[in-house]
């Protein structure tokens, strides 16, 4: 069995966050772990409060973890500031796991600020080099990439200035544009496109989460990066079209349909 960590934020209403990582490693068959980076209190519809777990307990995690049980691959999710950045980065140089997935997460669904804005250039200058795959959305590319986005062309130059900041592959994914929602793959020499269908649905929360978390599981199971995420792919596509009409807001996406073959 391979063994799959998340280090990222604690969603309550269990959509979104670790919540959102554990259902999908688990849906993949890897055996899921998490470092709680923060707790944020939110629902569909608003991220209400966010405690910050303080930097001495993520490494006190993190050494749990990496000094008994080896680690396949490692996805980053939320991490609102600079100091937990840091001391992320630094237990990731230390322990050296082999593929790591850099999910930007900067602002949630609901428009709350789950990066705090002074701590952008932390991620930048200490996440990024240390990421196999980062995998920003249209507006978190823009600001890792200092442009703004309106176009194919404009996909393709921030991709290429993401990946000057080191990380080895860039995922711009295509869910808040217009149109059909293709997320485009920059490995340093070669862009691919991955398209999807659009479903039209309120119900797309933790779908950044989910992508992310299906990526870094393909990759521990031992696939090549396109395919970890051309299957990641597969996946959100139909959690997204056999999503959940929970809430009164945006509603989770389903981990049960792929993997367990109808709804549960
Ligand atoms: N309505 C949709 N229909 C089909 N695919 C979608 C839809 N919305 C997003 N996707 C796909 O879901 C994946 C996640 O993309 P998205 O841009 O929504 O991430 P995100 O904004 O980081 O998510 P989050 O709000 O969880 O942080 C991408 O592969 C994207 O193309
Ligand atoms: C904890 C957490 N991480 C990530 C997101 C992004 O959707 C969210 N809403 N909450």
């Amino acid at each position: 069995m391979k063994h799959v960590l998340t280090i990222a934020g604690s969603d309550c209403s269990g959509g979104a966050g670790v919540q959102a990582d554990l259902k999908t490693m688990s849906a993949h068959r890897c055996f899921a772990m998490s470092v709680i980076t923060a707790i944020t209190a939110q629902n569909t519809q608003a991220v209400n409060d966010v405690l910050d777990i303080p930097p001495a307990m993520i490494e006190a995690q993190i050494d749990a973890i990496f000094t008994d049980i080896r680690v396949d691959a490692v996805k980053i999710g939320m991490v609102s500031v600079s100091d937990s950045i840091r001391a992320i980065a630094g237990k990731l140089r230390q322990y050296t796991p082999p593929f790591v997935v850099v999910d930007p997460v900067m602002v949630s669904k609901s428009g709350y600020d789950l990066l705090r804005p002074e701590a952008a250039s932390a991620l930048k200058e200490l996440l990024l080099p240390l990421a196999t795959i980062v995998t920003p959305n249209v507006p978190e590319a823009e600001k890792l990439a200092g442009m703004s986005i309106r176009s194919e062309d404009d996909i393709k130059e921030a991709a290429q200035r993401i990946y000057a900041l080191g990380a080895k592959q860039v995922l711009i994914k295509g869910g808040h544009s217009d149109g059909q929602p293709t997320d485009w793959l920059f490995d340093g020499q070669k862009f691919t496109a991955f398209p999807g269908k659009r479903i039209d649905t309120p119900n797309t929360h933790g779908t950044g989460c989910t992508l992310s978390s299906a990526i870094a599981s393909n990759l521990a199971l031992g696939h090549p990066v396109e395919q970890a995420v051309e299957l990641a792919k597969q996946y959100i596509q139909t959690a997204i079209e056999h999503s959940i009409p929970l809430g009164h807001g945006h509603g989770p996406v389903n981990h049960f349909y792929e993997y367990y073959g109808g709804e549960c």
